[in-house]
């Protein structure tokens, strides 16, 4: 999958709508990927995603087409992300959820207990050498507050990054599960809890290791290595993959919910949350775009960094009203989605650190890779060539990764890497200087025996030391 996967929805019209403009619709399909959409003016445009669910789609190919590939991937240690995006009403939560996550007919069930599902018959069919661990975690941006859906007193995480597990929610509650029943079962006491029209994210966290196929390539690899890397050589043993859904609020505009007081407040927070997703997606679509992408402008950006930016697979539905009633709302989604389609992404394996296993990680993805390239050029001009391949090995051993966009994230990783070289040519350094502390006292003390005892004890010393006399 390259850049985000965008679709459209259109779910079928409610009895609101057809009370008022009877059953028709604004849009007018041309094929299972565009159509034509007819805005409050009469004016027509035509869209083209990915792929488009006129009214009526089944839920089942909604997830086949955008969930099963990124809960494949995440079963195999990539990270991946579903967002829902559209304004109240739109379809949001029934798309992610159905009707309920725990009693439900089958052809309604939710792209949550799809994934769930998804997830348990990825592992079962796996190699069986590999232990997965599956850990969930669910919660909700309430006025700029992630709070914790499984401990509602935690009420005000943070949000923080590590090269490791990239961005993550500091301190939330992460409940490991075992089957799909009980996921079910523990997603529905966080769904519970959250409060009515925010947005909520659920983060599913799988890891799997030991992995020994990878063991294998890991031992082949080192064979090329010099000692100085085996020294620094870095130890793998886990991969894990991070899959996060997203249900957004929804994204009407403030003063037409007609909200006032706290209920308005919210609303603004809700539309601030959203308009700083929109920056990203404008800076990160645009072709010039420089090197700053608002991440930090809201707590929902900062989360899904990761997605947007970079190393994720992503899909996004975008869900709308297929009534004339709803169009200029449709159009803002609609358009937010093609926005997105524009986005550039590469996902990348995580490879887990870990002492006692050594595995190597999966192929790095391009656009590490000229980043990577970048770092090394910029190595190369106070180095010397010979070091500065032995780091490159180290780059792909490593699996590095960092926002290659943000100069501050590249500026870390140089600067992570550098310091870890020279720890270890700094060790390298203090063994051969006492190796040699060793071999001059060695000598001292031969130079002090007679004459008689260096030739008993090595006659080859014997004529060393007798040349340095002479
Ligand atoms: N694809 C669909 N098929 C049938 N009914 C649907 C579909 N999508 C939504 N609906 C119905 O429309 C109503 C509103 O949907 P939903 O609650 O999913 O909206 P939403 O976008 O999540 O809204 P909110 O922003 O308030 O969470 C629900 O009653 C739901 O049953």
């Amino acid at each position: 999958m390259s850049g985000i996967r965008v679709s459209a929805l259109f779910r079928p019209l409610n009895s609101k709508e057809k009370t008022y403009h009877g059953d028709s619709i604004n849009i007018r399909g041309i094929d299972s990927e565009s159509f034509v959409f007819k805005d409050e003016k009469d004016e027509e445009t035509e869209f083209r995603f990915d792929k488009v669910f006129f009214p009526g789609s089944e839920q089942a190919d909604i997830y086949e087409f955008l969930a099963l590939p990124i809960v494949k991937a995440a079963a195999s240690g990539a990270n991946g992300v579903v967002i829902t995006y559209g304004q109240t009403g739109a379809g949001k939560t029934y798309s992610m959820e159905g009707p309920s996550i725990i009693q439900c007919d089958e052809k309604q069930k939710g792209l949550l207990p799809r994934v769930v599902d998804g997830i348990f018959k990825a592992i079962k069919s796996s190699d069986d050498i590999i232990k997965y661990t599956i850990k969930l975690s669910m919660v909700e941006i309430y006025m700029e507050r992630v709070r914790d859906l499984f401990d509602r007193s935690k009420d005000n995480l943070q949000i923080k990054e590590n090269k490791m597990q990239g961005i993550f929610v500091n301190g939330v509650t992460e409940i490991s599960i075992s089957d799909s029943a009980e996921a079910l079962r523990t997603l529905s006491t966080g769904i519970a809890n959250r409060a009515a029209g925010e947005t909520r994210i659920l983060i599913l966290a799988l890891n799997s290791g030991p992995c020994v196929h990878m063991l294998i390539s890991y031992i082949s690899q080192r064979s090329g290595f010099t000692p100085v890397l085996d020294t620094i050589a870095i130890c793998y043993g886990s991969l894990y993959g991070k899959l996060i859904l997203v249900d957004l609020a929804g994204s009407e505009k403030a003063e037409k919910t007609g909200a006032e007081g706290r209920v308005l407040e919210e609303a603004k927070s809700i539309n601030r949350s959203l308009s700083a997703l929109g920056n990203v997606i404008n800076a990160l679509s645009s072709p010039g775009r420089g090197s700053h992408i608002p991440y930090r402008d809201s707590k929902l950006t900062r989360i899904l960094q990761d997605a947007l930016g970079g190393n994720s697979q992503t899909a996004l539905l975008c869900c709308c009203s297929p009534s004339p009633s709803n169009a200029s709302e449709t159009l803002s989604t609609l358009r937010f989605g093609a926005r997105a389609q524009h986005i550039k992404q590469s996902a990348h394996f995580n490879v887990k650190e870990d002492e006692e296993e050594t595995i190597s990680p999966p192929a790095v993805s391009s656009t590490k890779n000229e980043s990577m390239e970048r770092i090394l050029a910029k190595l190369a001009e106070r180095m010397e060539p010979e070091d500065v391949q032995l780091l490159k090995q180290l780059f792909v051993l490593e699996g590095i990764f960092f926002d290659p966009n943000s100069v501050e994230e590249v500026e870390s990783a140089y600067e992570d890497v550098t310091s870890r070289t020279i720890s270890s040519l700094q060790k390298a350094v203090e063994e051969l200087v006492a190796t040699v502390d060793e071999l001059k006292k060695e000598n001292e003390t031969l130079k002090a025996l007679p004459q008689e005892s260096y030739m008993l004890l090595n006659p080859t010393l014997f004529n060393m030391v007798n040349v340095d006399r002479v």
